[in-house]
């Protein structure tokens, strides 16, 4: 087996941390933002979020997170400005976590951890008609992250927590409607740091434009909790295993600028 086909193999195992790169990837995710290197940019227009939460379709757990799915056949929830030239729609959102409150998160501000981040996953609907096709493509995808921070109780996050002992197992799906993705977004959006990137789990295409917001959301220790109960592992398998830690190892830099849209 050689180099390339282990680097492949360990990027496909289930738990795959993905320690290296794709092989030639050089624009990989996640990565420590090092806030005194990132660079203002003035160009940066504030995001613009329209979503509708009747398009809300269902929430599933698919061995390594749990996705909440929307309906991306029409232009009903677009992501626009910021970085991006193009209008992108939402597909779905998921999250990452740890299994302690020390760690989770996927990437870092100044190498400071959160206990875990919320990805709002866009496609470029102005080149592509479908997902799939965009997420091979530069500039293919868009994802917003957001850091979550214990602290008080997140009212809208409930509904949603309030679904996944329904979905404890992989592959388990149920139907989930009317939830607003845009209540999971922190009061002041216009504050971001903005770099090209990849997807952080499969196929690890280096397709996105990663908005991260400066500013974190809260949610109560109770309710990541509820995250923690969910398993990688499918009702059929003997040995359960809790879905903790469903995040990658952080990437290297090579040279890439991670500009930010605020001082
Ligand atoms: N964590 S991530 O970068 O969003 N990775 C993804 N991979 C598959 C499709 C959606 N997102
Ligand atoms: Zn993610």
């Amino acid at each position: 087996l050689s180099a390339q086909g282990a680097e492949r193999l360990m990027n496909l195992h289930p738990m795959w941390q993905g320690p290296l790169a794709v092989p030639g990837g050089d624009r990989q995710s996640p990565i420590d933002i090092v806030v005194r290197k990132s660079v203002l940019d003035t160009e940066l227009k504030p995001l613009k979020t329209t979503y509708d939460p009747k398009t809300c379709q269902q929430i599933w757990n698919n061995g390594y997170s749990f996705l909440v799915e929307y309906d991306d056949t029409t232009d009903k929830n677009t992501l626009k400005g910021g970085p991006l030239q193009d209008t992108f729609r939402l597909c779905q959102f998921h999250f990452h976590w740890g299994e302690t409150n020390d760690w989770g998160s996927e990437h870092t501000v100044d190498r400071r951890l959160f206990p875990a981040e919320l990805h709002l996953v866009h496609w470029n609907a102005d080149r592509y008609s479908l997902f799939e096709e965009a997420v091979m493509e530069d500039n293919g995808l868009a994802v917003i992250g957001v850091f979550l921070k214990v602290g008080k109780r997140h009212e809208g996050l409930q509904k949603l927590v309030d679904a996944l002992p329904t979905i404890r197992h992989k592959d388990s799906v149920v139907e989930f409607t009317c939830f607003d993705p845009g209540c999971l977004l922190p009061a002041n959006t216009d504050d971001y740091w903005t770099y090209h990137g990849s997807l952080t789990t499969p196929p690890l295409t280096e397709s996105v434009t990663w908005i991260v917001m400066k500013q974190h959301i809260e949610v109560s220790h109770d309710q990541l909790a509820v995250f923690r109960s969910l398993l990688f592992t499918s009702a059929e398998e003997e040995v359960q295993k809790s879905m903790v830690n469903n995040f990658r190892v952080q990437q290297p830099l090579r040279g890439r600028t991670v500009r930010s849209s605020f001082t």
